[in-house]
């Protein structure tokens, strides 16, 4: 859903998500939540996803949400999350190289975190181009429903929206739905080479992944996942 006037559409996993206004009763509800943290009607995220998982069999793999609307991959983005209903665990990791094309994060660099009912989880800085996040499976198909609300912000309108603006001359345009422009190098060769081409050991990574609890200054707990260094790698984060 998206507020405004944005048109854009959603790709998420195989499915083109045509877009639908944000209904009032749920920009208040955004606004309930979100103005603990600074929020104003006018400044608040002008797209909202909501998943339904039924029960601990539904879950999401590992992925980033570096889709070119958000340019999450080269420029600070913020993703702001509710939890609401029964609690998942939530898991993170540096992005790896692809195995049988699916993303992965590196050995050694996963942490999690239960989100629990009234959770906000935020990913912050460039944590889409540096790390992956998933919400683990689980065996039971017992009913156990979890709703979670994403909140992003639309930087780069998609081609059908009314503020798509085409980014370059020579007719590229990473705005569009489903471009390869923004995607990480695929074979461990592309991967070599951009190292290379950054100088080794001057990779910066940087981004965050927060967890704290809605409603509460009163022994609200904030959980910073910060996933264990790797030699070569200078980490830095956005506090
Ligand atoms: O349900 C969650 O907490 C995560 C959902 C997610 O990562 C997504 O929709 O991109
Ligand atoms: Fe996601």
């Amino acid at each position: 859903m998206v507020r405004g006037e944005c048109r854009c559409p959603y790709k998420y996993g195989k499915e083109l998500v045509q877009p639908s206004p944000i209904p009032d009763w749920l920009e208040d509800v955004m606004l309930r939540w979100l103005q603990e943290f600074g929020f104003d009607r006018e400044s608040l995220p002008n797209s909202v996803n909501l998943n339904l998982y039924e029960h601990a069999g539904h879950s999401v793999g590992w992925h980033a949400d570096d889709e070119p609307l958000f340019q999450g991959k080269v420029q600070d983005a913020r993703i702001i999350s509710v939890s609401l209903g029964a609690p998942r665990r939530f898991r993170i990791g540096m992005r790896g190289l692809r195995r049988a094309k699916k993303m992965m994060p590196d050995k050694g660099t996963v942490s999690d975190v239960m989100l629990n009912h009234g959770d906000v989880c935020t990913m912050e800085g460039l944590f889409q181009k540096h790390f992956l996040h998933q919400l683990s499976r689980g065996k039971s198909t017992t009913p156990d429903p979890r709703v979670n609300a994403t909140f992003r912000w639309i930087v780069e309108h998609a081609a059908p929206c009314p503020f798509h603006v085409p980014r370059s001359e020579d007719g590229s345009d990473a705005s569009v739905v489903g471009s390869d422009a923004l995607k990480a190098p695929r074979s461990a060769a592309k991967a070599k080479a951009r190292l290379k081409q950054n100088g080794a050991g001057a990779v910066r990574v940087s981004g965050r992944c927060r967890v704290t609890g809605i409603g509460g200054s009163e022994g609200a707990q904030t959980k910073t996942l910060r996933p264990p260094n790797r030699g070569e790698l200078q980490r830095e984060s956005f506090q």
